[in-house]
């Protein structure tokens, strides 16, 4: 019989610093880039707006709190199912009905910053992905698969992390063929540090934007702008992606945090 779980050794590795906790979310508020679609294509979301209610004054005098105006996907956030077409049948592909196990998993973590550093359309494959398996091991069931960029060095600048001239954006992300693997193999979700979890060029692929396509269609997740995957193991770490339980909502800013082992 499989002995009973214990999280003992977990709550004191946590307490003595043994395992860390890493921050793997962009600070979020009025200077947090934001996807620029093309107004042809479809309207946008608006950018992050703070509005303070009281700061211990007259309209509050122990208290202080704002109110925001906040696009679901801004900054760093989660993709659900019924963020895309493919996935708006999913009666658990919504923000409040996704079951909560699914937000924490272990982590895979491919390392393409050397390559982005010298193609910023850098686009992984799923032979990239094998070669990756083949040094760090299988990508199991139920694990995320994130694609290192360091990309999100950039974040201080909308112009640079947009990186957009006169052909449209130029950002790294993943094929098609890419995106297909990883599902085959069962990843849960598909995260990224651009401010979407697909590449500048995925408007051309076919099918067009195959991380929001294909993960929605197989009712799995993404994570976008994502940061400090440089400070994260190949293997090993857990993430913890929980985003808020927004009523019918197709996705959410959230702190995506990550366990990893000293
Ligand atoms: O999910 C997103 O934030 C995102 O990348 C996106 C949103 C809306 C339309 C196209 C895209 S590509
Ligand atoms: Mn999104």
């Amino acid at each position: 019989m499989a002995q009973k779980a214990d999280l003992t050794s977990l709550a004191e590795a946590l307490l003595s610093g043994a395992v860390d906790v890493i921050d793997l979310s962009a600070p979020l508020g009025p200077e947090t880039p934001l996807i620029k679609l093309p107004p042809e294509i479809g309207k946008n979301t608006p950018t992050v707006e703070v509005h303070n209610i009281s700061n211990y004054d007259q309209n509050g005098p122990f208290w202080s709190w704002n109110w925001l105006k906040l696009g679901e996907h801004s900054g760093t956030h989660f993709d659900a199912p019924v963020h895309w077409i493919t996935g708006k049948d999913y009666a658990d592909g919504t923000t409040d009905r996704i079951a909560p196990k699914n937000f924490v998993a272990p982590v895979n973590v491919i390392d393409c910053s050397a390559e982005v550093k010298k193609n910023p359309d850098f686009l992984l494959t799923a032979d990239g992905v094998r070669a990756w398996e083949k040094t760090h091991g299988d990508i199991a069931k139920g694990t995320w698969v994130l694609m290192r960029t360091d990309w999100y060095k950039r974040n201080g600048s909308e112009k640079e992390f947009l990186n957009a001239n006169e052909t449209g954006p130029h950002s790294p992300g993943p094929t098609v063929d890419c995106i297909e693997y990883i599902l085959s193999k069962g990843a849960i979700g598909w995260g990224s540090e651009t401010v979407g979890t697909d590449a500048g060029a995925a408007g051309g692929m076919t099918p067009p934007f195959p991380a929001h396509n294909l993960m929605h269609k197989a009712n799995r997740y993404g994570l976008a702008s994502l940061c400090n995957l440089d400070k994260l193991p190949a293997k090993g770490a857990i993430l913890i992606a929980a985003p808020l339980k927004i009523v019918n909502g197709t996705g959410s800013p959230l702190r995506v945090l990550a366990l990893v082992a000293r």
